[in-house]
Order: C-alpha cells, then structure tokens, then sequence
C-alpha cells in the first residue's frame, strides 16, 4: 500500500545500534555455564541446579538464557506489585532508598537448589532480599552471579552464599 511505502520511507536504520553485541551476550553466557558446571559448586554430591532466579530487570537478559542451557527452570523476582497471584515479598534498602521485591509463592519448591542472576551487585541489597525470598519459599540459594561487582561495597558478606563475578570494579 502506498501509505506503508510513505511510513517506511519515514525510517532510518542504525545497524548494530547501541553496539554488535551478539558475541559479548555469548561470552557472558557462555562464561556463566562454564563455572556453573565446572566449579565445585556444581561438581559436589547433590547440587544439580534446579532453578535460576533472575532479578528485576536487567537480570531477566541472563537468566533465562543460562536455565536453559543448564536444563533448569527460570523463575523472575519482580518488584512490587508485578506479579500475579500469591506472592512472598521482602522489603530492602538501596543505595537511593527502599524497595520491595516479590516472588510467587509456588514458584521455588522447598528442597530446590537455586543460582541468582543479575547484571550488577553493588550494595548487596538486592540480592540479599532475593536470598531472602528464596530461604522462605524453603530453597537453597548454591550462589549468586553477576556480570559487574563493585569489590568496594563489600556485598559479599551479606549473603548466604558464595558470590562470582565477571568483572571487579574496585573504586
Ligand atoms: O546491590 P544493590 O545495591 O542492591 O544494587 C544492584 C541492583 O541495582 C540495579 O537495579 P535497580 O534496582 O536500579 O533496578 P532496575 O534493574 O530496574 O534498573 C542493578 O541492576 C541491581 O539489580
Ligand atoms: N553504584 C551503582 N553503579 C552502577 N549501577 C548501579 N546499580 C545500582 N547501584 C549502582
């Protein structure tokens, strides 16, 4: 139609826009799995991963793509008032302030073993209350990853479970 030839001519391309970035998704993921089922975390008696919870938003970019290269379920931890049905919340402080997270109730079963994912610790905050969702839905967090951690904010110590990064950014 002659009105969708006027539209399109409206449009300008802007190819690999922000930046090509298939390969550096593949590393990231690739990355990610390789110390998933290499480590000892993955190796010891009994902690085949069960699920990989993602955090609110960036976290839903890896996630998703990690559990199914490991064959495990993706279950999102969303801020409040996201989720439908019954849902356990948590309350947490950020460097700008609180904020609520929930997860749905049926979502991790008691006994699970689960890997948190996100795109960049820093205070801890956040992950800490996703540790915390997943302690009272009755799973068992194995460890918490990130793309970026921020080594000054010293967040590894406020959580239940060991803490791998990609990069450290140390100031
Ligand atoms: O370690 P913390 O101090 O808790 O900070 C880390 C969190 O902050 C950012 O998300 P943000 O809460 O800004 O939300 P967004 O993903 O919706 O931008 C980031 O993606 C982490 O989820
Ligand atoms: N200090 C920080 N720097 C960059 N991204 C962040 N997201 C949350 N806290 C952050």
């Amino acid at each position: 139609m002659a009105d969708v030839a006027y539209l399109k001519s409206l449009l300008t391309a802007h190819p690999d826009f922000p930046q090509k970035n298939p390969v550096a998704t593949e590393t990231l993921i690739t990355n990610f799995v390789h110390h998933l089922t290499s480590t000892t975390i993955a190796r010891s008696e009994s902690k085949k991963i069960d699920v990989i919870v993602g955090l609110d938003a960036r976290g839903f970019l890896l996630g998703p793509i990690v559990a199914m290269r490991l064959g495990a379920a993706f279950v999102p931890v969303r801020k409040r008032g996201k989720l439908p049905g019954e849902c356990v919340s948590v309350t947490y402080q950020k460097e700008y302030g609180a904020d609520s997270f929930e997860m749905q109730a049926d979502a991790i079963k008691p006994g699970q073993t689960v890997v948190v994912i996100d795109d960049l610790i820093a205070t801890g905050g956040s992950a800490k209350a996703a540790g915390e969702l997943i302690a009272k839905l009755g799973g068992k967090t194995l460890e918490y990853l990130f793309i970026i951690e921020l080594t000054f904010l010293q967040a590894a110590s406020k959580l239940d479970a060991p803490l791998y990064s990609l990069v450290q950014a140390e100031d």
